[in-house]
């Protein structure tokens, strides 16, 4: 891609009207300070000091987040939360990066889905974080919460570019993406050609239809549980698009950690990473592809060239250790460059 190719594409970033309907959760980072570390009197165990709280949105946020980063026009959060304190702060967070929040249903009967994250302030990166916390529901959705969800979205829809899907929550039909509600965006992605319908899935990513579909590279050879240092042959992913293509019904992305990104349309494409020196923290960086793909592709671009500022995005998301980071149009700008450097020798 060119320079100035990019410049166009980025210059329609702050046109764009996307929704991002799943499941939200809280990053709650608890900055702790081990040198104030105290001992429990009565359990004798450590007390760890927190020195600073740092809430940032989590899933379906962190899209959010990096979608606002990049200058999206208008952003819309639509899911399912709790009526508690961590859903004040998550709607805060959001509403802090301009989203509207008016489709985030708060209700009583569910606890606000949070990653609890302790960390020590001396250790940077994933190393420093303490064991997690993870607050989830476990009782199926209500058809009831699903459907007022489904009603903002449809409310939406004729003024949208673009729709974003992110299930997190792997507990069947725990979360807003429950089968009835895949059910339904297939008909609405069916319905409204003119829309972007996209959508990235912890552990249902083959039962959606009608939308692009992000599976990693494990997810689309059916490779479950694959070990750090894992990798999925090339001529592997080449058999397996299409028919995950046939299958889903609709355009296929297959992110593959450092080794960049393969899209099935208009034809098998494989974009190369980047090469980074020095440590990675990958958290979210799956959710910075889908922020850079989708606005890129909102924005006119064709499947490959929306995959590559996906690609460039995640690229500098990863290089922010112990946070799930962003990126400006700035930041992709320079990347490009470095792409095409490392690609030309
Ligand atoms: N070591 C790395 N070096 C360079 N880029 C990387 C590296 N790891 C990840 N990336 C970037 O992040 C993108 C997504 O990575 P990966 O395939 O690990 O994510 P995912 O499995 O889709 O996401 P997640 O784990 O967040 O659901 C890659 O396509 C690439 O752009
Ligand atoms: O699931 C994990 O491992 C995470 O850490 C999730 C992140 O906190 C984040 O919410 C993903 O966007």
């Amino acid at each position: 891609m060119e320079t100035e190719r990019l410049e166009e594409l980025l210059g329609k970033f702050g046109s764009r009207r996307i929704a991002v309907l799943g499941d939200y959760f809280l990053d709650r980072y608890l900055v702790t300070d081990p040198q104030l570390a105290e001992k429990s009197i009565e359990t004798g165990k450590t007390a760890h000091q927190v020195v600073d709280i740092r809430n940032a949105p989590g899933a379906a946020g962190t899209i959010v987040n990096n979608l606002a980063a990049l200058g999206a026009g208008e952003l819309f959060a639509i899911g399912v939360v709790g009526d508690d304190g961590q859903g004040y702060d998550l709607k805060k967070e959001l509403n802090r990066r301009g989203c509207n929040t008016e489709g985030l249903i708060q209700s009583a009967n569910l606890m606000t889905p949070t990653y609890l994250k302790p960390l020590n302030k001396d250790v940077p990166g994933l190393e420093g974080e303490h064991e997690r916390y993870d607050t989830k529901n476990r009782k199926t959705m209500t058809q009831r919460l699903v459907n007022e969800a489904l009603e903002v979205l449809d409310r939406l829809l004729p003024e949208l570019d673009a729709v974003i899907v992110l299930d997190q929550v792997e507990e069947e039909n725990c979360g807003v993406l429950t089968a009835e509600t895949r059910d339904a965006l297939a008909e609405r992605a069916e319905n409204n050609p003119n829309v972007i319908f996209y959508a990235d899935s912890r552990r249902y990513i083959h039962h959606f239809r009608n939308m692009i579909i992000k599976p990693n590279e494990f997810e689309a050879v059916g490779h479950e549980n694959p070990l750090p240092g894992d990798q999925v042959e090339l001529t592997q992913l080449e058999e397996a698009i299409p028919r995950l293509r046939n299958t889903a019904n609709a355009p296929i992305c297959v992110t593959r950690g450092a080794n960049g990104i393969i899209v099935s349309d208009p034809e098998l494409t494989s974009i190369p990473g980047i090469k980074l020196e020095g440590p990675v923290d990958t958290t979210g960086a799956g959710d910075s592809v889908s922020a850079g793909l989708v606005l890129t592709l909102a924005s006119g671009a064709i499947l490959p060239e929306a995959a590559l500022v996906g690609m460039l995005v995640a690229s500098i998301t990863v290089k922010q250790l112990g946070t799930t980071g962003t990126a400006s149009q700035e930041q992709v700008s320079e990347r490009l460059i470095m792409w095409k450097s490392q690609n030309e020798s």
